[in-house]
């Protein structure tokens, strides 16, 4: 660095997170006198003659070769090592001693970020992980025939999750010859230390003289010839305007630019097209890098329930404080839920540590508010013990009460207006002194952290968002005890501070819990409403969550009359329990609308959701709608009756909910229903399909005959059932006539070709109330005689269907005979010339149909005569047949009595 008069910066993963972008974790583990240890070294590599020399051409290949290794020494030197929490300074721990393997998996959840990080926790942590795992070392690597080359690759991932301790273990086992060792430089380079130039024109050759001070011998021939892994981690940090549509296009290592242009072009590729690319990034800012450019998108997810614990077994040498710290997670629901995030598992891993090595008899915490207020207290013992002073450690002074406050305040109106990232001005207006903040070691030196020795520009964050929001919580607890009431009405997060205020009277608790108890707001969606909820059981009121218990055990559910917070509880307590509910029926609990409102997150755990009812609104479609798309989904039935008051917003949320390709509906394949069928489908106004089909604005709703005549929206689908019985789509959609009908044979030919092209998921075929005629039964039966088709029930009741339609069904399930269990013909004025065509069918050897509906189909004895005869020379397979509505008399009624009767058939079920 110091060669070419730049300075030096020290990678993220190196140093500490800073910069634009929501909380941090990564600040607290490298320490300032770490990062600076290591700059001396790389100082000392640049500027004492090394190994590497400018020799002549005949010795290049030799150079170049010392180069990487002078590279790799250097890049282990950085790796290898890392600090966390408190430690003292320069006492870094090795990275491969705590490392712990992390949970990552190609593609991404899709869950938009929005929520408050604990509460999405618990649901990420309750979903049975499908999507492919993949190894950290694996992410450039071709895994299967479908992949082409993989060049750029984005990794996603919240705040602490393990991001940077991904990128400085891959870039660990290189340096170490252990792994990816066809790639030649691996160069990490921060999105947070880029800032730092972001105004600096280079070339892309200094900017990596720059960054990788070893490299200075580097010429631009060597960058084209080697095969180059740049890592760009923590895009969310990132204060550039990448612009990929517009700018100025650069392919020559050498020609100088401004930064922001040299990232773009590398990452398009105009920029040595051959080097790798991994960008790290928190799920909000992803969306910088256009996907077209990227190859591949993985996610760290965290530590599974056995890494959680693999972790804490790693860290501490004492097995049996491992054991002890592991089962008191394990109790604690939502500790454990927490430590998914590995910077939680450190947090926790110090407090814990500290309070069972105490020998302290104390209560454990159970909270996240206790856990937090742990911390805090641990930290600031900690700074006493190394700083000195007179008072007992334990104990807080008014001058750490203040300094907290302040903190807090700084956190408070910082959360409000969604920053996480702080400068020196922003401390001062809170009355905060840097060097005062600075000797906080655990509290707030690491937390808030110095960018950077070189640009002498400050930025602090905290560790983490949820240190935040406690913080902030407790600035908010002291207002409230204060009469601040402008800002009161926020305070819905984490509330008791357990330590931290003296005017915890008992009176104000009690106020503060009832006025939560009784927090009724129609614009709180049900998701923020269940954070009442928790700030009932963080302030350790457990009243409701009791009631809620009885309630569940209690028999006469319907009786008992439930408050608002009692619905946000039960639907908390659902949500996260381990039992899927068959059936959530909203109308059958005896509550108010609001009531009712307020279970709807329950959806996410139940197989059935009746909706039914016209009290809902967007916010409330939003959270069907996520349980519909989320993976896996539980939801099979949704009952949507009655809504009339659906807006398009919401009819276009649950159709792009609709098209999401999520893959349990596959793996499903049962006899499972899925009924999302509301008014677009019967919509008569101008189609647009293909902008449905992409799941992105829907301006006008295509009828259902433009939208299943796509075969992308089949292969999106993927269903196991379709129910298009026009009785139900319209009274899921606009509650009018239950007897009109909206498909037609069009329609026919559409749902014909899905069966031929759907790749048989297709098990179950409702067409049922729709004018299809013979004419749309014959269309249908191009797709029931495919191979592909795999249909096991098949429903045309009142369709209009003559002796024609069996006719036609009969010489199609000839052909492919051996999937249809059910079919049900009723209500069709088949006569009895209909079914003899179909008993062509049931005489058929390979017919395996194990139920006939012939309901009401102007049948005679005829019929029955018929049906008797097929049944005889194919005996063993149909066990039900419905022949109720039709004028049966006679003697050949009895044989087919007969065969029920008789132990050689397998028919047991006749109904005349
Ligand atoms: N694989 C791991 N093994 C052990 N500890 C880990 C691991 N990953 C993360 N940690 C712990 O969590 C902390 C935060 O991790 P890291 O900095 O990698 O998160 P990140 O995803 O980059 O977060 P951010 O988005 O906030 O920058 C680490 O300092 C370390 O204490």
């Amino acid at each position: 660095m110091l060669a070419c008069g730049k300075p030096v910066l020290w990678a993220r993963w190196t140093s500490v997170p800073v910069v634009a972008g929501p909380p941090l974790a990564t600040s607290w583990v490298l320490g300032s006198k770490w990062g600076r240890f290591l700059m001396d070294e790389d100082r000392a590599e640049s500027t004492v003659p090394s190994c590497v020399s400018l020799k002549s051409d005949q010795s290049k290949g030799g150079d170049l070769q010392e180069v990487i290794e002078g590279h790799k020494m250097s890049l282990k030197r950085r790796c290898e090592h890392v600090t966390e929490g408190t430690n003292e300074a320069g006492s870094g721990t090795l990275l491969n001693k705590i490392y712990t393997e992390l949970y990552i998996t190609e593609g991404q959840s899709e869950e938009v970020d929005t929520q408050h990080e604990v509460r999405q926790l618990e649901r990420t942590s309750k979903k049975n992980i499908q999507d492919t795992p993949i190894k950290c070392q694996d992410i450039f690597k071709v895994l299967s025939e479908q992949q082409r080359h993989i060049r750029v690759v984005l990794t996603n991932g919240v705040a602490g999750v393990g991001k940077t301790f991904s990128v400085q273990k891959f870039s660990l086992d290189w340096a170490e010859g252990l792994e990816n060792q066809d790639i030649s430089l691996v160069l990490p380079l921060s999105w947070r230390e880029l800032n730092l130039i972001r105004d600096e024109q280079h070339s892309l050759l200094s900017l990596l003289h720059v960054f990788h001070p070893t490299l200075q011998k580097n010429r631009a021939e060597d960058l084209t010839v080697w095969k180059l892994l740049f890592i760009f981690d923590g895009l969310d940090e990132s204060r550039f305007s990448l612009r990929f549509n517009k700018h100025q296009v650069i392919s020559d290592v050498t020609q100088v630019s401004s930064v922001e242009v040299l990232l773009v072009n590398l990452i398009q590729g105009n920029l040595l097209p051959s080097a790798l690319i991994w960008i790290t990034s928190r799920p909000a800012a992803a969306h910088q890098i256009p996907p077209s450019c990227v190859d591949r998108i993985t996610e760290v997810r965290g530590f599974t329930d056995s890494q959680k614990e693999e972790y804490f077994r790693r860290r501490f040498s004492d097995e049996d404080l491992s054991q002890r710290i592991i089962s008191h997670i394990k109790a604690s629901r939502s500790l454990h839920i927490m430590c998914l995030i590995p910077v939680f598992c450190w947090i926790t891993a110090i407090v814990l540590e500290d309070m069972m090595t105490r020998d302290q008899r104390g209560e454990l915490p159970q909270t996240l508010t206790d856990l937090y207020s742990h911390f805090l207290m641990v930290q600031i013992k900690r700074k006493k013990q190394k700083y000195g002073g007179k008072q007992r450690p334990e104990e807080l002074t008014k001058a750490d009460k203040e300094l907290l406050l302040k903190l807090g305040r700084l956190a408070f109106e910082h959360l409000e207006k969604g920053n996480i990232m702080f400068y020196s001005e922003d401390l001062k207006r809170c009355g905060l002194d840097v060097s005062e903040v600075s000797v906080y070691s655990g509290v707030c030196t690491e937390i808030f952290k110095r960018e950077s020795v070189i640009f002498q520009k400050s930025v602090y964050c905290f560790v983490h968002l949820s240190i935040q929001e406690f913080l902030a919580a407790v600035y908010m607890f002291h207002r409230y005890t204060r009469k601040d009431t402008a800002v009161i009405n926020q305070f819905l997060k984490y509330s008791k501070p357990n330590h931290f205020s003296e005017d915890s009277h008992p009176e104000t608790i009690q106020k503060v819990l009832n006025n939560l108890k009784e927090l009724n707001s129609d614009e709180i969606s049900p998701d923020r409403s269940i954070n009442i909820f928790h700030c009932l059981m963080e302030m350790k009121d457990q009243s409701v969550h009791q009631e809620i218990q009885e309630f569940l055990k209690s028999e006469k559910k319907s009786e008992r009359r439930l408050s608002e917070i009692h619905c946000s509880a039960l639907a908390y307590l659902l949500q996260m329990s381990e039992e899927v509910l068959d059936e959530l029926n909203l109308q059958q609990y005896n509550t108010s609308d609001e009531g009712r409102r307020r279970l709807i997150p329950a959806v996410r755990n139940c197989r059935k959701f009746q909706l039914a009812g016209s009290f809902l609104s967007t916010s409330h479609w939003e959270v069907v709608a996520s349980a519909m798309t989320s993976n896996p989904s539980h939801l099979r039935e949704l009952n949507l009756s009655w809504n009339k008051n659906l807006t398009d917003a919401d009819v276009k949320l649950l159709s792009s909910a609709m098209m999401h390709p999520t893959a349990d509906w596959r793996r499903s394949g049962q006899s499972e229903m899925i009924q999302y069928f509301p008014r677009w489908l019967h919509s008569s106004q101008k189609p647009k399909p293909a902008s449905l089909l992409k799941g992105q604005q829907v301006e006008q709703k295509p009828p259902a005959e433009k939208v299943l005549s796509k075969r992308k929206w089949w292969r999106t689908m993927k269903l196991a059932q379709l129910q298009l019985s026009s009785r139900d789509g319209l009274s899921w959609s606009c509650g009018t006539s239950l007897w009109d009908c909206s498909l037609s044979k069009t329609s026919c030919d559409s749902v014909a070709s899905a069966l031929k092209y759907n790749l048989s998921h297709l098990r179950v075929l409702d067409l049922s109330y729709n004018t299809l005629q013979d004419s749309g039964v014959k269309r249908l039966c191009s797709g029931l005689e495919s191979p592909n088709c795999k249909l096991e029930r098949l429903r045309l009741e009142y369709c209009s269907l003559s002796e024609i339609s069996c006719g036609s069904l009969a010489s199609a399930l000839r052909s492919n005979p051996s999937h249809l269990r059910v079919l049900d013909l009723s209500e069709n004025k088949l006569q009895d010339p209909g079914v003899k065509l179909l008993c062509g069918f049931l005489h058929f050897p390979n017919c395996r149909l194990e139920t006939l509906r012939l309901r009401s189909c102007s049948l005679s004895e005829i019929s029955c005569g018929s049906l008797a005869s097929a049944l005889r020379s194919n005996p063993s397979h149909l066990r039900e047949l419905d022949l109720s509505g039709n004028q049966l008399q006679g003697s050949r009624v009895k044989l087919l009595s007969a065969l029920v009767e008789n132990p050689d058939y397998g028919l047991e079920t006749l109904r005349q």
